[in-house]
């Protein structure tokens, strides 16, 4: 079985935060993209998105021939698929849209095109379920921005062929992307599982009134927040053991698993809850706009991913280390 990796159309359907995100990375890498989605109003949406990233895809260093002009968007989804090398789907996260959207697009799509599903935590073996040719479909799960954030989660489903999850990590690496291949096919996957059980926790925080969205988010951002950027939970408490490492730490800490301090179970998503929740990023995020806040957490992106990269280099580390 072999499938196409050498890649010079990729075409994009659904062009919202994370659809947008893949047309501006793929453009960024000197792609031709084709682009569909049946909103009124997508395309314009859609080119306001990729020009708002454009100013960080440049300073992050743009492809020989990498142009904005290279995006066609369409009409229909034979035509965005037809000539495609690589697809990738970034439609509502829906069970039974995902399951309808991919019968059509595999039936126009070239049999070794590569299909790709955004998806944060659906199951491939589900919604590929009535795709021709499924062997050739995973799941390539982005992080926001898309367009600067090197991880994606690549998954297969039951029908996945082992060599195509392989391709589709080829391709993702050939867009300057950090592969991670989820082994076992679980809802959420491993990193939205980890968001997911922190997202439940500041929700319970807010609702119990213990801290505001903004004191919960200066939690993160000037302490573990800073940290995940180069080093990861297990290795960050290995550290925290002192010389005798994880089994210190284990002995010390694991007790207060038991306490508990966390919830997990979700709370109740009252309309106080939201209330709260929504007025206090609106008060977070004051005068400035969406695509400003946009530009400011690029640029910041940008600065971190520079010192990460560099930093590592004098360890005689390579960036996906
Ligand atoms: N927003 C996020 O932080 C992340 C989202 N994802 C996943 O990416 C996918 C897309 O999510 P977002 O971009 O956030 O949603 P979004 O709501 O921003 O965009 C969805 C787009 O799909 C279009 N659409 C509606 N019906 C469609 C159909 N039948 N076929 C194709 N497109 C259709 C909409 O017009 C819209 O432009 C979801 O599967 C989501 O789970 C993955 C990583 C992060
Ligand atoms: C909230 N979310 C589940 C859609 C988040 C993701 O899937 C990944 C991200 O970018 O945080």
């Amino acid at each position: 079985m072999s499938f196409i990796t050498e890649i010079k159309t990729f075409a994009a359907l659904g062009s919202g935060v994370i659809g947008s995100g893949w047309v501006a990375r793929a453009l960024a890498h000197g792609l031709d993209v084709v682009a569909w989605d049946p909103a009124p109003g997508a395309e314009a949406a859609l080119r306001k998105r990729v020009a708002n990233a454009w100013g960080a895809l440049e300073k992050n260093g743009l492809a020989p021939g990498a142009s904005q002009d290279r995006l066609r968007f369409v009409a229909t989804i034979g035509e965005c698929v037809r000539d495609a090398d690589f697809i990738q789907e970034s439609a509502p996260e829906r069970l039974e849209l995902k399951l309808e959207l991919h019968s059509k697009i595999s039936a126009s799509a070239k049999p070794n095109a590569l299909i790709g599903s955004s998806t944060s935590g659906l199951l491939p073996s589900e919604f590929y379920e009535s795709s021709t040719h499924p062997e050739r479909c995973v799941v390539g799960h982005p992080f926001n921005p898309v367009y600067l954030l090197p991880l994606v989660e690549v998954v297969g489903g039951k029908n996945t062929a082992p060599e195509a999850v392989q391709a589709a990590m080829k391709v993702y690496e050939s867009l300057g992307m950090r592969p991670l291949h989820v082994r076992k096919e679980v809802p959420g996957f491993i990193a939205d599982r980890l968001l997911e059980a922190l997202w439940r926790e500041a929700l319970h925080l807010v609702n119990d009134g213990v801290a505001t969205t903004g004191e919960i988010d200066d939690a993160i951002r000037f302490g573990a927040g800073l940290r995940w950027s180069f080093m990861g939970t297990f290795l960050t408490y290995t550290l925290a053991g002192g010389d005798a490492g994880m089994r210190h730490f284990m002995s010390q800490f694991g007790p207060a698993l038991q306490l508990p301090w966390t919830y997990l179970p979700a709370p109740e998503l009252t309309d106080k809850l939201i209330d709260d929740v929504v007025d206090g990023t609106s008060e977070q995020l004051g005068e400035r706009s969406i695509s400003a806040l946009e530009r400011y957490r690029d640029d910041c992106l940008l600065a971190v991913l520079e010192a990460v990269r560099t930093t590592k280099e004098k360890h005689g580390m390579s960036f996906s280390e």
